[in-house]
């Protein structure tokens, strides 16, 4: 079974994080792995606190995890300081890691910050240069990119300059924020759109770090670059269409859309 590695922060409420990431992983049919870079506490209004872990325990679980069951790909969600951007940068570099994909989650849906202001800097000079690829959604790809993000020419442009400035591939995700569900690949001088079918869900708590999960399970299992990305965003379209309804704010999506009927019926005679 090929294994996929998620590193990343907790959210209690499930939608996102950690645990999107492991049910997303499972669902794409890998073996998942977790270092967890923060407790947070959190629903789908808001997030309203957070534990990190120390450096040295982030670090403890990434050596226990590489030092036994070996990752075919890794996703990195939020980080949010600089000592555990290092010691994720130093671990993968020493591990010599394939297929890393970096989701650069700075703040919730919700409008919480989940990456300190001080630490983007760190983040841009250690761990992003070495992603294979960067999947920053629109107000991501402004600070990355240093442009302002308007219109379809200025996302194709944003993706170029940071796809250039942290030679890596580069997905912008037009998301809920421009161009509905179309997000723009750039990589090694050539773009690709992908493009989605706008879903009418207002829940979609999760739906970035579900996307870059996938991804790094489609590269776990060998598939292309633009095969993992096309395969991922038929993933969340279909969890974002099963219309789950869940608490007072955005929502998660339904991971389990293809399972769900299997599992409800072992309860039905009770
Ligand atoms: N309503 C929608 N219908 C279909 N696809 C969507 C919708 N909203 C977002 N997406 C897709 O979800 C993926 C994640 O994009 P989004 O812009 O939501 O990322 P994000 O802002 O990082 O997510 P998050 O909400 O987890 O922070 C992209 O592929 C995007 O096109
Ligand atoms: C632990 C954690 N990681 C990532 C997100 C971003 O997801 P979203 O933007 O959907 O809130 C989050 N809310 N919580």
């Amino acid at each position: 079974m090929k294994i996929a590695l998620t590193i990343a922060g907790s959210d209690s409420s499930a939608g996102a994080g950690i645990q999107a990431d492991i049910k997303t992983m499972t669902l794409n049919g890998v073996y998942a792995e977790s270092a967890i870079t923060a407790l947070t506490a959190q629903n789908t209004t808001g997030v309203y606190d957070i534990l990190e872990s120390s450096p040295e325990f982030l670090k403890a679980q990434l050596d226990a995890i590489f030092d036994d069951i070996y990752p075919d790909s890794v996703k990195i969600g939020m980080v949010s300081s600089k000592a555990l951007i290092e010691v994720i940068a130093d671990c993968l570099k020493e591990r010599k890691t394939k297929n890393i994909v970096v989701d650069p989650v700075m703040v919730a849906t919700s409008g919480s910050k989940l990456l300190l202001d001080d630490s983007i800097e760190t983040l841009m000079q250690k761990l992003l240069p070495l992603a294979d690829l960067l999947t920053p959604n629109i107000p991501e790809a402004e600070i990355l990119s240093g442009i302002e993000i308007k219109s379809i020419d200025d996302m194709e442009e944003a993706a170029k300059i940071i796809s250039e400035k942290f030679s890596c591939k580069t997905l912008i995700k037009g998301g809920h924020k421009l161009n509905d569900a179309n997000d723009y690949l750039y990589s090694e001088g050539k773009g690709v759109w992908f493009k989605g079918e706008r879903i009418d869900n207002p829940n979609t708590h999760g739906t970035g770090c579900t996307l870059s999960s996938a991804i790094a399970a489609n590269l776990s299992k060998g598939f292309s670059m633009e095969e993992a990305i096309k395969m991922a965003k038929d993933f969340l379209s279909a969890a974002l269409k099963d219309g789950l309804n869940l608490g007072k704010g955005s929502g998660p999506m339904n991971h389990a859309f293809d399972i769900k009927d299997k599992y409800k019926k072992l309860g039905e005679n009770r």
